[in-house]
């Protein structure tokens, strides 16, 4: 292997740019699933103002926690990794939930 400093600017990022294109495209993947599960919980939350259920689920969310650990732990990943990263996803999901949810009751219907 050679040693740090041997390699041109560009020599580097050719060797590296195979990896690279491999990680942008999972990274826009973890965009679009982020699009995606957004949307189910907007889902979700017009099912929780025509019904009249409480946005915040804590013991759902605890579930999600818990099954978010399990699975880091199966692939190697430290859990207090994902659990910050879910943990954020879900603060994101809980205020669009109320803002539609709010909507929701201040029209009457659901939107
Ligand atoms: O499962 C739900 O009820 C959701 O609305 C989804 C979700 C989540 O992001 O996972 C968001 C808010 C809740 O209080 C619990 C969980």
């Amino acid at each position: 292997m050679k040693q740090q400093g041997q390699l041109s600017k560009t020599g580097a990022s050719n060797i590296l740019q195979p990896q690279r294109e491999r990680l942008d495209s999972i990274s826009l993947q973890v965009v679009d699933l982020l699009s995606e599960r957004m949307k189910v919980c907007l889902d979700i939350a017009e099912l929780k103002a025509v019904h009249g259920i409480a946005m915040m689920q804590p013991g759902r969310i605890s579930y999600v926690l818990d099954m978010i650990r399990t699975r880091s732990e199966a692939v190697g990943l430290r859990p207090e990794y994902t659990e910050s990263i879910f943990k954020l996803i879900i603060e994101e999901t809980c205020i669009q939930e109320d803002v539609l949810i709010n909507q929701c009751l201040a029209s009457g219907r659901p939107s």
